[in-house]
């Protein structure tokens, strides 16, 4: 190559980088969070992002601890990342202004394909209970959060989960989080959806697995779905065809009271009858996205040390009263109430492994705690994962799985700061399924710690890596699966199990806020 070509190439490669740094900071408003990661502008935090993966925003917040907020520009978007704590409930009061519908928005078009006149539907008023999307949340969250329908959804997942486990014989060797994954998917949507749950044919399982996958990239929605991800959109088409016949026959009706409400509200707010099943399949992955791995890592991290076991299961084994026809009773609200260690063991399991991207939309120019100058079109983001591993919050044990950490007694003196633990989200949004997924995921461990021992055919338990995780969900994901061995206790054995509910429930967890 002549000099010449090499110096007109440099030339250009100069001329490019000035131009775009020109760009990046003529159109940065001095009032904004101060600008990082800019050496190459708008792409210098594509590569942290890629290389740092869901360490990306911990790795930020540690690089600059003296910034509160601060913001990250790639092409066609400004992220302001919040790193302090104390910005996370301004963020959440002004939910009216900075808002999290048009996430759902998204995905519902990009992700469940939902066609214009339902997306319109969606978008016509995202901030008050007369729109569809606060409306929904209003019309659903009684009936699974407690009382009668939250304990019928639980009834029905124990009997699926009672059944698998009557078939363990002897020791049972399977993969842990498959058959974690089947067993929650499985008493999950019978609880929810009915007799005529679509997610009991193994043809829609399938489907499944070839559609969630691939929900993280539909959701970008930066490339053609059918050329790009042409087996996730058929697994789509596939469960959307089996939602719309259940939607047809009307087998909702004898679907849970959130189902009937789902279905209700989509109805009363003339939804297109095409999308309803699209917005069907979006209650598929609410109901087990999180659950499946939050179930995994609960049971690992009870079964995997032996310490942690004993002490929970010390404490359900108080959950159980023998009844004179020779059945034995589960008390879920004593698991729920009363059980500190299982209930502080589950929390740091969504501390640890909690990856939730909390994202807010900026719908106009808005002053952030009077300071900072918030763009419209910006989008606001709150990862747990950076509040999660923040030693000043947590304390210098902040990488350890500590099972105690959330008994209040014995946290290091200070009671635990309820904006810090973001597992569920916090403010307006605060998940209204979490009530559920507690008391399913803790139903189960219960179960497994009463009826049977774990062990690894491995011999030794051996955390799994979890670097290949989808940033969709909020929950870490296992890079591979682990082998283990059910073995059944004779104390536990040829027994009958019944499940009860003896009043309030979730009363010994931390409220997030
Ligand atoms: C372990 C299980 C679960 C985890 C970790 C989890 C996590 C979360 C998080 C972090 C948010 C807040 C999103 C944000 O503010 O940006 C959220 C919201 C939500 N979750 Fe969950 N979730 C779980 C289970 C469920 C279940 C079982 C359901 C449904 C039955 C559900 C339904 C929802 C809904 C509808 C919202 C949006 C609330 C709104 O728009 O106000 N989640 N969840």
């Amino acid at each position: 190559m002549s000099n010449s070509v090499i110096v007109t190439a440099l030339g250009g490669i100069a001329a490019t980088y000035i131009f775009f740094w020109a760009v990046l900071h003529l159109t940065q408003n001095n009032s904004e969070p101060p600008l990082v990661s800019s050496s190459i502008p708008f792409i210098s935090p594509i590569l942290g992002m890629i290389r740092w993966s869901m360490d990306f925003y911990p790795h930020m917040r540690e690089r600059h601890q003296d910034l509160p907020i601060y913001t990250l520009r790639i092409p066609g978007v400004r992220l302001y990342v919040i790193n302090s704590l104390d910005l996370i409930p301004v963020v959440q009061r002004q939910w009216r202004t900075l808002i999290f519908a048009p996430i759902q928005v998204k995905a519902a078009q990009a992700a469940m394909g939902a066609g214009k006149d339902a997306i319109d539907i969606l978008k016509h008023d995202m901030v008050t209970e007369h729109g569809f999307i606060n409306g929904m949340v209003k019309v659903t969250h009684p009936t699974m959060s407690k009382g009668p329908a939250l304990n019928a959804l639980n009834t029905k997942a124990f009997k699926i989960f009672d059944k698998a486990l009557k078939q363990f014989e002897g020791p049972t060797t399977v993969n842990m989080f498959e058959w974690i994954g089947k067993k929650i998917m499985l008493a999950t949507t019978d609880a929810v959806y009915g007799p005529f749950n679509p997610m009991r044919d193994a043809q829609n399982l399938e489907a499944w697995h070839k559609y969630h996958p691939a929900l993280m990239f539909m959701m970008l929605d930066i490339l053609p779905q059918k050329i790009f991800f042409k087996t996730a959109v058929e697994g789509r088409e596939h469960l959307i065809r089996s939602f719309a016949k259940y939607y047809a026959d009307g087998s909702y009706r004898q679907g849970s009271a959130y189902i009937q409400q789902f279905v209700g509200h989509c109805i009363d707010q003339k939804i297109p009858e095409d999308d309803i099943p699209k917005l069907l399949l979006g209650t598929v992955f609410n109901n087990v996205a999180n659950t499946i791995p939050a179930a995994f890592w609960v049971i690992y991290r009870i079964f995997s040390d032996p310490v942690v076991l004993k002490d929970c299961r010390n404490e359900v084994s108080q959950a159980v009263y023998d009844n004179q026809d020779g059945t034995s009773t589960i008390d879920l609200s004593f698991i729920l109430n009363s059980c500190p260690i299982l209930l502080s063991t589950y929390q740091e399991v969504f501390r640890y492994h909690g990856i939730a991207n909390l994202v807010r939309v900026v719908s106009e120019d808005y002053m952030l705690d009077n300071k900072y100058l918030i763009k419209k079109g910006g989008l606001i983001m709150m990862s747990a994962r950076a509040q999660h591993t923040n030693s000043a919050v947590w304390g210098e044990n902040v990488g350890e799985f500590y099972h105690k950490r959330f008994i209040k007694q014995q946290s290091t003196g200070r009671n635990l700061n309820p904006v810090a633990f973001r597992g569920f989200g916090g403010g307006a949004t605060l998940c209204p399924g979490r009530h559920f997924a507690a008391s399913e995921i803790l139903l189960l461990a219960t179960l497994l710690l009463l009826r049977c021992d774990i062990r690894p055919t491995n011999v030794t338990w051996v955390l799994p890596p979890t670097a290949k995780s989808s940033q969709a969900e909020a929950v870490e994901q296992p890079d591979y699966d682990i082998e283990i061995e059910f073995v059944p206790r004779n104390e536990a054995s040829n027994k009958m199990w019944k499940i009860a509910f003896s009043g309030d429930r979730d009363a010994g967890l931390l409220v997030p806020k």
